[in-house]
């Protein structure tokens, strides 16, 4: 599903990425882990198409990530990409549900097509009853479901979460580290997930390391 080859990334004289390459099947969940500053967010960027390397080559389906221009990268991120942050990123004015739907939006998804999705997708990260709810008025691990939830809006083919569990607790860390696990069983989602938490890394199929920027 992703192959990465030969991958170069520099900011200046900072050598960020250095022939980082490996393959991610169909179904698989990939964790990448390293140090901080190790440049696994680098590397998840270039991988989702949010910036490009100074060399080498990402494939993601029929997708060549590394060659395509502008629109055809918003194109790939829209239809095959979800991504999950650290920080949830939840729109703060917006209640759970409407986050969930805000990609939906953007599509121009019908109304009840896109509450019928929204409500399935709640319910399946667990939060069928908190639809109404405000970003503030729910827990971390609460708010980062509702982000996971909103990844999957689009039914992407492929999941990329930056250290998902980075500013949870261990045991909310967990739970979300399960749910990331159901969704990659459940739906066929391929999953990377850049984290420095052994526990999500043992929940992995697949495992590379990061040391100043290259694969150990
Ligand atoms: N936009 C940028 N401009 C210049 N340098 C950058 C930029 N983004 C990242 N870097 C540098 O690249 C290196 C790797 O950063 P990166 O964020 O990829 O690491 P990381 O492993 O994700 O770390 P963390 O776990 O702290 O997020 C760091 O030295 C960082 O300073």
């Amino acid at each position: 599903m992703i192959t990465v080859e030969g991958l170069n990334k520099s900011y200046g004289a900072n050598h960020v990425l250095r022939d980082v390459g490996f393959t991610v099947d169909a179904g698989e969940l990939l964790a990448v882990r390293g140090r901080s500053g190790s440049g696994k967010t680098t590397l998840l960027n270039l991988i989702g198409g949010l910036d490009a390397p100074s060399s080498g080559r990402v494939v993601m389906g029929s997708w060549e990530v590394t060659s395509l221009g502008p629109a055809e990268l918003q194109r790939m991120r829209r239809e095959t990409v979800g991504f999950v942050f650290q920080s949830f990123g939840l729109i703060p004015v917006l209640s759970a549900a409407e986050n969930v739907g805000v990609p939906l939006r953007l599509t121009r998804t019908p109304a009840r097509a896109r509450e019928e999705r929204v409500r399935l997708l709640l319910a399946m990260v667990g939060l069928a009853d908190h639809a109404r709810q405000r970003p503030y008025e729910l827990s971390g691990g609460q708010q980062q479901r509702v982000a996971i939830a909103r990844a999957l809006a689009r039914s992407p083919q492929v999941l990329i979460a930056d250290e998902p569990t980075g500013q949870l607790d261990s045991e909310t860390a967990q739970s979300i580290m399960q749910l990331i696990r159901a969704v990659v069983r459940d739906q066929g989602v391929t999953a990377v997930v850049a984290t420095h938490d052994p526990l999500l890394v043992r929940q992995a199929d697949r495992v590379i390391e990061l040391r100043d920027g290259a694969v150990r």
